[in-house]
């Protein structure tokens, strides 16, 4: 099987299963609680889109997934992916940033983090029990290919309890790492 994708735009060709992640659908994982209720009586901001497409044979499986990452932030922090950790503790995955620049953030939620500075043509192993998320920093689209097992699975919920050890804001217009305590 051979896909197409447009690299400045992140659209994938062919492609079977669009998911957009709205404000709504992450609002518990900005900190400013109060601006994304603000925001949200406004409009149900579109923060990013995951373009999947899984790869099944009778011997094995394997999934494909483009995000675009839309400019902007909520309370200063930047748009961010959800994040999360594989459900299975044997199982990695690889990102790829296609266009854009930003960073991702790898924690184990156990005391270990490390932010890797991301742009066009960086390529990071994510090892296996690391909670992963990726932060757009910059002012277009920040786009980046996924590949992992279809049979990792997603645990949210980890990430929603625990956090990140750090989140990324503009200040005076530059990304700055705040810890969390
Ligand atoms: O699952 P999240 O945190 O929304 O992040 C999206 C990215 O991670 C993946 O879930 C892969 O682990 C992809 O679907 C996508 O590229
Ligand atoms: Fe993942």
């Amino acid at each position: 099987m051979t896909l197409t994708l447009d690299p400045e735009n992140g659209i994938l060709d062919p492609c079977p299963q669009i998911t957009p992640r709205y404000l709504s659908d992450l609002k518990m994982m900005f900190k400013d609680q109060q601006v994304v209720d603000e925001i949200l009586k406004e409009e149900n901001r579109l923060i990013y889109e995951i373009r999947y497409y899984p790869f099944r044979t009778s011997k094995s499986d394997m999934a494909l997934a483009v995000t675009r990452i839309f400019p902007g932030s909520i309370g200063g922090e930047y748009h961010m992916t959800k994040g999360h950790k594989h459900e299975r503790d044997d199982q990695p995955e690889v990102y790829y940033c296609v266009k854009g620049e930003g960073f991702l953030l790898l924690d184990t939620l156990e005391g270990e983090f490390q932010a890797i500075p991301w742009r066009a043509g960086t390529i990071t192993h994510i090892p296996p029990m690391w909670a992963h998320r990726v932060i757009n920093t910059g002012t277009d689209l920040l786009v980046f290919i996924g590949v992992f097992h279809l049979s990792a699975g997603h645990d949210y919920e980890i990430v929603a309890q625990k956090g990140f050890s750090y989140r990324v804001y503009a200040v005076d217009g530059k990304p700055a790492l705040i810890r969390q305590t």
